[in-house]
């Protein structure tokens, strides 16, 4: 559904950097008179045009290549014209601006692909795995990202919704029939179908979470008591002094979060306030800053003073309880004359390092390298990237599925279908079938300029 009144937007397409060649785009019902005031000539479409872009005294900018983009033939579904210019951020700054002067508006960011979605070239996951597949840190992720663009998540999403269509369709026309008990209705067919689904719904949410660790890596949470060297090992992995080090136990206060390549492998990792029982109001709230990033976390490093290990431990138990994986760390081991015995309960690793002299670092990274493959699952094939946002709407709709089969077990029929409907809308919710403008704004807000 084309908006009557939509603006003609305009944006350097490609990154900010010099290079050898530079897009600007423009998208909307001007693009076509635009580009060709700017060139002084006519545009055909899909037809490379070598021309002289003019600013709006009519000097020339730059000579480039012009392309012409027919709606809907086109990536945003509207008219778009391309000025390939050289890759000056000068010139293509400028060629904006002549653009702009004569009615375009600068794009926002992610508006473009926003206008794609909008003019149904491409569904909400697929823009999202646009902006996934440009941030991507490695081919894995990259390919991953470009299956999710082909729609093979989408149409995974989109499989089950209809499904579950059919099967809202079903209990409806059943409710219409009300004297009748569900099982004369084709009742024992539908729990089987509804059972299927759930199955279905379970390997696809299974995929998406994979999805959703290949592209944001592993969050690894450091955590300890105060003064244990934790700010002084990211800073150590990190390899710059990103957090500040005192000897004043208490110092870290906020959450610092840094991304580190180990061998190429990307991983967040996040510094914390030391945990200890009592302290001012400050330290307090960083604590629970630290135990909320551990609710997230993939990995927590246990950072323990090697001298003293036992310090502070019941405070650190209760914090990683729900963390599905712990490394133990023995900092300050270069204090220790020779490594202690201490291990932790159930036979956890346990690893000897020193952030003042770099001694246990290499085998630290070696064994984040492991993890993080290991995390993001060592064989790609097939995979798609996901996002927090789709695996938490597809929980939602198997929480909502469940809960329709319970209540078609016991034969109440509406609010069958009521958790049926809401189960279908958590999944359009992911293509964006369903969705809130908010949800737009947040999601394409986070897009690059020109994209
Ligand atoms: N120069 C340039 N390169 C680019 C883009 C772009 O916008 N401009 N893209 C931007 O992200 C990506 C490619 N995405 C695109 C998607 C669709 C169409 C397009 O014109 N589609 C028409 C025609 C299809 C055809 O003839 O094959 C259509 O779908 O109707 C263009 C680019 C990457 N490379
Ligand atoms: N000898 C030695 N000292 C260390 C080592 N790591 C850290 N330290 C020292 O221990 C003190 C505390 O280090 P931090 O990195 O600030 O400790 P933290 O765990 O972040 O402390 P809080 O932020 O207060 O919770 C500083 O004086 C560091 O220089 C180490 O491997 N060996
Ligand atoms: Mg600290």
């Amino acid at each position: 559904m084309p908006l009557p009144n939509r603006d003609t937007i305009a944006a350097i397409a490609t990154g900010p950097a010099a290079g050898g060649v530079g897009i600007v785009r423009l998208s909307g019902p001007q693009a076509k008179a635009i580009g060709e005031a700017v060139c002084k000539r006519a545009l055909r479409p899909r037809h490379a045009h070598h021309a002289h872009f003019h600013d709006a005294g009519g000097a020339v900018l730059d000579d480039g290549i012009a392309l012409y983009f027919a709606a809907p033939a086109s990536y945003t579904g509207e008219e778009v014209v391309e000025l390939q210019a050289h890759g000056s951020p000068a010139v293509l700054n400028a060629l904006v601006e002549a653009c702009v002067v004569l009615g375009a508006r600068r794009a926002r960011p992610g508006e473009f692909s926003e206008r794609a979605f909008l003019e149904g070239r491409l569904d909400l996951a697929q823009a999202e795995a646009v902006a996934d597949l440009i941030a991507a840190a490695d081919l894995q992720a990259a390919r991953a990202a470009r299956r999710a663009l082909d729609g093979e998540f989408s149409r995974r999403v989109e499989a089950i919704a209809a499904d579950l269509l059919a099967a809202r369709v079903h209990v409806e026309a059943a409710i219409d029939f009300a004297d009748e008990p569900i099982d004369t209705l084709g009742g024992e067919a539908l729990k089987r179908k509804l059972g299927t689904l759930a199955d279905d719904l379970d390997t696809l949410l299974r995929a998406a979470d994979r999805g959703r660790r290949l592209r944001d890596g592993l969050h690894a949470v450091i955590v300890g008591p105060p003064n244990a060297g934790k700010s002084s090992l990211l800073n150590a992995l990190a390899g710059s002094d990103r957090a500040i080090v005192t000897d004043i136990a208490g110092t870290t206060r906020d959450l610092l979060h840094e991304t580190i390549r180990v061998d190429g492998v990307e991983l967040t990792l996040v510094d914390t306030a030391g945990l200890r029982e009592g302290g001012d109001a400050i330290e307090r709230e960083g604590m629970r800053r630290a135990a909320g990033e551990l609710q997230q976390a993939d990995l927590a490093i246990i950072v323990l003073d090697a001298r003293d290990p036992d310090r502070g431990r019941t405070a650190i138990a209760d914090a990683i309880a729900r963390v599905p994986r712990r490394l133990w760390l023995h900092n300050k081991a270069d204090l220790l004359a020779a490594p202690g015995e201490w291990s932790p309960a159930s036979g956890e690793e346990v690893l000897h390092v020193s952030a003042h002299t770099g001694a246990g670092l290499e085998a630290l990274h070696a064994r984040l390298r492991e993890l993080a493959q290991g995390h993001a699952g060592s064989d790609g094939a097939g995979a798609f990237t996901a996002r927090r946002r789709h695996v938490e709407a597809l929980h939602a709709a198997a929480t909502e599925l469940a809960e329709a089969r319970a209540q078609l077990d016991h034969d109440v029929l509406e609010l069958t279908a009521e958790a049926l409907r809401q189960a279908h809308d958590r999944l359009g919710e992911i293509t964006g079938r369903v969705h809130a403008d908010d949800l737009l704004g947040h999601i394409f807000s986070s897009f690059c300029i020109g994209k």
